[in-house]
C-alpha cells in the first residue's frame, strides 16, 4: 500500500482509500449525463457504471469501481495514432494537421472551409482520420490496424487488447459526419487514400476495447518522459512525450478542454465511450470510465472523479 510522499494534500489518506471514496460518490450519483446516442452499439451501454484505475511508474496499480469492464476508447484511442505518426513521419503530421485548439465540437467541419481542409488539430475527428491517413502508406486498413493494435498493445504490455468489430459496424453504418469530413478534406487534396478504406480503419481504431487498468497501464510512457518505466521500453523521446502531453492539455477535450484544464489541471484525452485517460507528469497515469457524457460528448463522472483525485493529491501540473 502506498504511503504519504505521493500527496500534498492528504497526508494520511492512501491512494487506495482515495479511489474507494471516489468511486463510492460516483457510484451514488444520479447526474450521470448522456450515453452517446449517436453510435448505436454506444447507446446501448449501462450508464450505472464507474471504473478508476491509476498506475504508478514503480508498477503498482490501483483501481476502485469496474476497473477491469472493457469499453470503447473511442477518441482516446487518437492519442496512441498520433504517437504512432509520429514515430512513422516525424514532424511531417503537421503538414497533414495543425496543433490549435479547436474551439469547436469534435466532429465539428465549420472551420476545415476556413483553413483549407487543414484540420486544427489530431484529436478533432478531421484530424484523427487525417492522421490515419498519413499512416496508411499505401497500405489495406487490415495491415494498419494490425500495427496500430500492435502498438497499442506493446504500449499497454498487454496483449489481448482487441477492437470490437460490432462497435465499429456501428459506427460504419451511422457515420454520415465523418464521412462528410473525409470527403471535404479530401475536396481540397489532402486525403490520399481510398475514403471507404480510410474510415473502415479509422472507425475500427476507435472501436479498440480497453479496461481502465489496460488504458493507465497504457498511459505510463507519457509519465516518465517517453520511458514505460515498468516494462523499461523507451517508447518515444521525452520532448515528443512532452509535446504530446501539451496537446492533450490543449485539445483533449475538444471545446471542453479550457474547463478540463481549469477543473482538473492534467494532460487529458476522453472518448465518446465514457472513458478519459489523464497523465500527471512523473506521477501516475489515471483512467477514468463513465458511460455518461456531457453536453461536449465528455464523460460527466469521469471529469469529476479527476478533479477530485487531483484535489485529494495535489496532482495537477500548475
Ligand atoms: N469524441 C469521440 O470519441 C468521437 C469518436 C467517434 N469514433 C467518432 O468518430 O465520432
Amino acid at each position: 500500500m502506498i504511503k504519504t510522499p505521493l500527496f500534498l494534500a492528504t497526508e494520511t489518506l492512501t491512494l487506495q482509500t482515495i479511489l474507494n471514496e471516489i468511486a463510492d460518490t460516483m457510484n451514488a450519483s444520479t447526474e450521470r449525463g448522456t450515453v452517446a446516442n449517436y453510435i448505436p452499439e454506444l447507446a446501448a451501454v449501462d450508464p450505472n457504471q464507474f471504473g478508476i484505475s491509476v498506475a504508478l511508474p514503480t508498477g503498482e496499480v490501483f483501481n476502485a469501481g469496474c476497473a477491469q469492464q472493457l469499453f470503447s476508447i473511442q477518441s482516446i484511442s487518437k492519442v496512441f495514432s498520433l504517437t504512432l505518426a509520429l514515430g512513422k513521419i516525424g514532424d511531417a503530421v503537421w503538414n497533414k494537421v495543425g496543433r490549435e485548439p479547436s474551439g469547436d465540437p469534435f466532429n465539428s467541419i465549420v472551420q476545415l472551409e476556413h483553413e483549407h481542409g487543414k484540420p486544427r488539430n489530431p484529436f478533432i475527428n478531421a484530424g484523427a482520420i487525417a492522421v490515419v491517413d498519413s499512416i496508411m502508406m499505401g497500405h489495406e486498413p487490415k495491415e494498419v490496424l494490425a500495427e496500430i493494435l500492435q502498438f497499442v498493445r506493446y504500449i499497454a504490455n498487454d496483449n489481448s487488447v482487441a477492437i470490437d468489430e460490432k462497435v465499429a459496424l456501428s459506427e460504419l453504418a451511422t457515420g454520415h459526419r465523418n464521412a462528410s469530413l473525409a470527403h471535404f478534406m479530401a475536396s481540397f487534396g489532402r486525403i490520399e487514400h481510398d475514403i471507404n478504406k480510410l474510415l473502415g480503419a479509422y472507425y475500427h481504431q476507435c472501436s479498440i476495447s480497453m479496461s481502465c487498468e489496460q488504458l493507465a497501464k497504457s498511459g505510463l510512457f507519457l509519465v516518465s518522459d517517453g520511458v514505460n518505466r515498468v516494462t523499461g521500453k523507451q517508447i518515444v523521446s521525452s520532448q515528443r512525450a512532452r509535446r504530446i502531453n501539451s496537446l492533450m492539455l490543449m485539445c483533449g477535450h475538444y471545446d471542453g478542454s479550457g474547463e478540463f484544464a481549469y477543473r482538473v489541471g492534467l494532460p487529458g484525452k476522453s472518448g465518446v465511450g465514457g472513458g478519459i485517460l489523464a497523465i500527471a507528469p512523473g506521477k501516475a497515469s489515471i483512467a477514468v470510465w463513465s458511460p455518461g457524457l456531457d453536453t461536449i460528448g465528455n464523460s460527466k463522472l469521469g471529469t469529476l472523479a479527476l478533479e477530485l483525485l487531483v484535489q485529494r493529491t495535489g496532482w495537477s501540473v500548475f
